[in-house]
């Protein structure tokens, strides 16, 4: 079983992230992790943040010489802003007067709607939305994607796994359907300002930012995660929790912002009749089949079915919307409008990243469920072995 957690705050020294349960023998480095997260970082729409900071990743356990040795392994993600936050922020107690007239450290008593900010004062009885933004924030998919990357590369190398994304929808301008992005077409998306496979719509959706960065709004969008190279069998119909399409349901709506999870056709899937909503199946020669559409996305009885896995997740639009929300200022009591700094106007394009990194974490985890081993060449063996005796192939 492979277990992960994360801390830090979003204007704190560092991201911390461990996951633990990996096989030794995973070959991965620093400059892997560094690459996904710049990806993490692109992206039309962005806010200026992401423009200037860095994420600054030290690999502090569980890694030697470019491989994993089976132990915990344990990743930094530091924030370059810290400097400028290192006193409101500090871990340890700080002189009041230092403080007392800096705007950073000012109580946010005007709760922005849509955001953590007002459930989370009022659940941790704060007086202040500082501590429930600093931690909602998804800052923290950085640690996210630092750890996927890892998942990644052990899929990768255990079974050829690729996981590649795009963004299908941005606001109410949508890609055209059936587009399916192949297992090396992360690297052309990449070069996409808004990681979107179909030009036209791409310029649409370009289009569609700068209107609302324009009129002072925000946008929310649709991201599809493709699997290419999964075998039959990773997840299980026997029990709720073990099937695959509820973890990765759980896993996508754990991000920041995500309001919907679609397993392949999704919607769609139920406005149709059942004789054109499922994947008819094919004898293609002794022993081997094949499926004529994978509508379901490759999934079905909670279990993977050899096809190309697809899942997609919809995110709300950015909730610290310039053009003022209303709400209350919880040290008067008296209506007011949203704080509101920078932010970004559409954070969908760098989303797509983290959704990739849940992903893949989800699916290493089905992986080491159904073929263990201690290390990535006993793991391979399992995998081998299975695939040697498969019925149906
Ligand atoms: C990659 C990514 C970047 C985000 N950037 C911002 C941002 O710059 N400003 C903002 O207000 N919300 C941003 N969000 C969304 C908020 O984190 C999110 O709306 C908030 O945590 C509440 O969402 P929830 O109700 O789903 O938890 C971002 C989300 C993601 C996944
Ligand atoms: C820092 C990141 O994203 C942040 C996520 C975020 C939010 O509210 O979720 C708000 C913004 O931060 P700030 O309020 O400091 O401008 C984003 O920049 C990041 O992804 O690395």
């Amino acid at each position: 079983m492979l277990r992960w957690l994360t801390a830090g705050e979003s204007h704190g020294p560092q991201l911390t992230a461990i996951l633990e349960g990996l096989p030794a023998g995973v070959e991965v480095q620093t400059s892997d992790l560094d690459a996904q997260l710049a990806r993490r970082r692109l992206g039309h729409g962005r806010g200026a943040r992401m423009a200037f900071e860095q994420d600054v990743v030290t690999l502090t356990g569980g890694v030697r010489h470019g491989v994993t040795q089976g132990g915990p392994i344990a990743v930094q993600v530091g924030n370059t802003e810290w400097p400028k936050w290192e006193t409101v922020m500090a871990a340890d107690p700080v002189d009041p007067e230092l403080i007392a007239h800096r705007a950073r450290n000012a109580p946010l008593t005007r709760p922005r709607p849509g955001h953590a900010d007002l459930a989370g004062m009022q659940k941790y009885g704060f007086d202040d939305a500082r501590p429930v933004l600093e931690r909602a924030s998804a800052r923290e998919t950085a640690a996210r994607v630092a750890l996927g990357t890892v998942a990644e590369q052990f899929l990768h190398q255990v079974l050829g796994v690729r996981v590649v994304s795009h963004v299908v929808g941005i606001g109410a301008v949508t890609a055209p359907d059936g587009v399916l992005p192949g297992p090396d077409d992360n690297d052309a998306l990449d070069a996409d300002p808004v990681r979107c496979a179909d030009p036209a719509t791409s310029a649409r959706m370009q289009a569609e930012i700068d209107d609302a960065h324009d009129s002072g709004d925000t946008l929310g969008g649709v991201i599809e995660v493709v699997v290419h190279g999964l075998p039959p069998g990773l997840g299980s119909h026997v029990h709720w929790d073990r099937r695959l399409d509820s973890r990765l349901a759980g896993a996508l709506m754990g991000v920041q912002s995500v309001k919907a999870v679609e397993v392949g056709d999704g919607l769609e899937t139920a406005r149709r009749r059942g004789s054109v909503a499922h994947d008819e199946i094919d004898v293609t020669g002794e022993g081997t089949v094949a499926r004529r559409t994978d509508r379901a996305g490759g999934i079905e009885g909670g279990m993977t079915n050899g096809e190309v896995l697809r899942v997609r997740a919809a995110m709300k639009p950015i909730s610290t919307v310039p053009r003022a929300l209303a709400t209350v200022d919880t040290a008067t009591g008296e209506a007011a409008v949203a704080i509101h700094q920078r932010s970004d106007a559409c954070a969908v394009p760098r989303g797509s990243v983290v959704m990739e990194a849940m992903v893949a974490l989800v699916l290493a985890d089905a992986v080491l469920e159904k073929f263990g081993g201690d290390s990535v060449a006993e793991t391979r063996r399992n995998v081998a072995g299975y695939l040697d005796g498969l019925a149906w192939r």
